[in-house]
């Protein structure tokens, strides 16, 4: 299991596995710091810790009506930070989307119900800035923890919680996600996490398929060509799981990338995952 959760083991595009991770950090590093230097932008303020802030990058013209792209980034819930997750900024702002980046604490500082509880307090703030806007809808996409992330948010009780109408939420793109923790606690991803058996159940999206409060959300599931066969089959159960629960939903497997260029490419007006997404938001 620990050969299956580390994904640079099945990359297709490195000799050496241990590149794989550098390589990607650099990569997004690279185009999130262009995103701040060449659109306007601000961050909203959530909580007290330095990544407890959402990075909000605006097309120029401040136009109402708009569509907010959510990005939730990866990194096993104790790796990445927000300052390296802007990477595909300049490409949907260019379209005509508002970006808001997610960022969130990491483990072993916060335990995984404190960051699902961090990642509802940003999104609760994008629901409350889609208001202002009039934004004609919120579209979430997390890759890998940050899709079990954003998957979380498809049970959250916004008027309950926030005040906030849930209608604003049109749809969620789940990128090489986990879905159920279980396989993981035994793994060297939850050294820092110390989940127990019944935590990692609690906080699995596959546990919350009948408390789903977005029932017209359209969500996503997508896996790349190079994810491990645990990654794909974490992706498969949980679109049956969604349809079988009743939800709109669409499974894509993207051919020739891996669990990491799967994001990096977002960065790239004529990827086909730019081009779903910004379909899907009604901008292309
Ligand atoms: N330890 C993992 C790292 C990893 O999976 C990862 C790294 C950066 C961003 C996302 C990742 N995957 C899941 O959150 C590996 O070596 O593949």
């Amino acid at each position: 299991m620990d050969y299956m959760y580390k994904s640079s083991n099945w990359s297709h595009r490195f000799k050496d596995a241990t590149q794989v991770v550098p390589n990607h950090k650099a990569t997004v590093s690279l185009g999130s710091e262009r995103a701040r230097q060449n659109l306007e932008h601000s961050s909203i303020v959530y909580g007290e810790s330095e990544e407890q802030k959402v990075d909000v990058f605006y097309p120029s013209g401040n136009k109402q009506g708009l569509p907010i792209f959510v990005y939730i980034h990866g990194g096993y819930w104790q790796d990445m930070s927000l300052s390296v997750s802007s990477f595909m900024a300049e490409t949907f702002v260019g379209s005509g989307a508002i970006v808001a980046v997610v960022g969130y604490d990491l483990a072993p500082k916060v335990n995984m119900g404190q960051i699902i509880n961090q990642v509802k307090k940003a999104l609760g703030s994008v629901m409350y800035l889609a208001k202002k806007r009039e934004s004609s809808g919120v579209y979430i996409c997390g890759h890998s923890a940050g899709a079990h992330l954003a998957a979380m948010m498809l049970s959250v009780d916004w008027m309950g919680e926030f005040m906030e109408s849930p209608g604003f939420l049109k749809g969620v793109f789940l990128v090489s996600g986990i879905f159920d923790l279980r396989p993981l606690v035994a793994t060297y991803v939850n050294e820092p996490l110390k989940m127990t058996d019944e935590e990692a159940w609690t906080h699995s999206p596959m546990n919350h398929l009948t408390d789903i409060t977005c029932r017209k959300c359209k969500v996503v599931v997508l896996v790349a060509e190079h994810d491990s066969p645990e990654f794909r089959k974490q992706a498969k159960e949980y679109h049956t799981a969604l349809q079988e629960a009743g939800m709109a939903t669409q499974f894509v497997d993207v051919p020739g990338v891996d669990h990491f260029d799967v994001v990096e490419k977002l960065s790239e007006p004529q990827y086909q995952l730019t081009q779903l997404y910004l379909e899907m938001m009604g901008i292309q």
